[in-house]
């Protein structure tokens, strides 16, 4: 029987990635993916934009939709602030599974809350689950057709307040155009399009940052 490509990426890892440091564990993901096999991560050079705005924001308080392997999980928590969270939310269970061991062998697991389940059922329980009152910054990097109604659910359910972030990746490879333009048509969002590349390859893609205005 074959293995996945996710746990194919995480052997990469234990092999390697050094332990107790998440820098090598990114870096050993985006090797593998670029020459060995793609993998959906945001990747180095998209990952460099989400850098800088996590770096811009020190939030204390962060959510990630679509956890994946971890990659991008790693990548935030290695640059958040002492006593901040990140909280990502994946819904695949195998997925969850792969992406808690990776997180662990980068060493941020105290840095990281990872829940399982569909979206719908935990955003509107968040608050009270976590004793939030709001994310400061959020990264969509989930199913691109749920990022419009979980923006919306999020505005509902009043976890985002004035000044909170939203960060999403795959604006237009493959493109979230429903998403695209209500943060940019909505007055109630400042939104600002960031010009990249798809993960590990030439194809153009980027990632819109759009402000809450509440
Ligand atoms: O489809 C893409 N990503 C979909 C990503 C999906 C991932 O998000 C999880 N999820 C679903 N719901 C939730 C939550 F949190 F809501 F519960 C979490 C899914 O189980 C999966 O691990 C994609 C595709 C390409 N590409 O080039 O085809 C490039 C990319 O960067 C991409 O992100
Ligand atoms: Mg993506």
């Amino acid at each position: 029987y074959g293995s996945t490509r996710p746990e194919r990426i995480l052997a990469e890892v234990k092999r390697k990635a050094t332990r107790g440091d998440a820098r090598s564990v990114v870096d050993t993901i985006d090797q593998y993916c670029r020459h060995q096999e793609w993998a959906m991560n945001v990747g180095d050079e998209k990952g460099t934009i989400l850098d800088s705005i996590v770096c811009e924001v020190k939030p204390m308080a962060m959510l990630e939709l679509g956890t994946y392997c971890g990659y991008s999980a790693v990548r935030i928590a290695s640059l958040l602030p002492p006593n901040s969270r990140l909280i990502t939310m994946e819904f695949n269970p195998v997925f969850a599974a792969i992406a808690r061991q990776v997180i662990a062998w980068a060493g941020v697991e105290d840095k990281v809350v990872l829940i399982e389940g569909p979206s719908g059922d935990w955003i509107p329980k968040m608050k009270k689950e976590f004793g939030l009152t709001s994310f400061d910054l959020v990264f969509l990097d989930h199913w691109k057709d749920c990022y419009l109604p979980d923006t919306k659910l999020m505005e509902e359910c009043g976890l985002l307040r004035t000044g909170s972030i939203l960060v999403a990746d795959n604006v237009i490879c493959p493109g979230a155009p429903d998403y695209l333009e209500y943060v940019r048509g909505s007055p109630r969002y400042e939104s600002k399009y960031f010009r990249s590349h798809l993960e590990y390859t030439r194809v153009e893609d980027g990632i819109e940052k759009s402000v809450f205005l509440g």
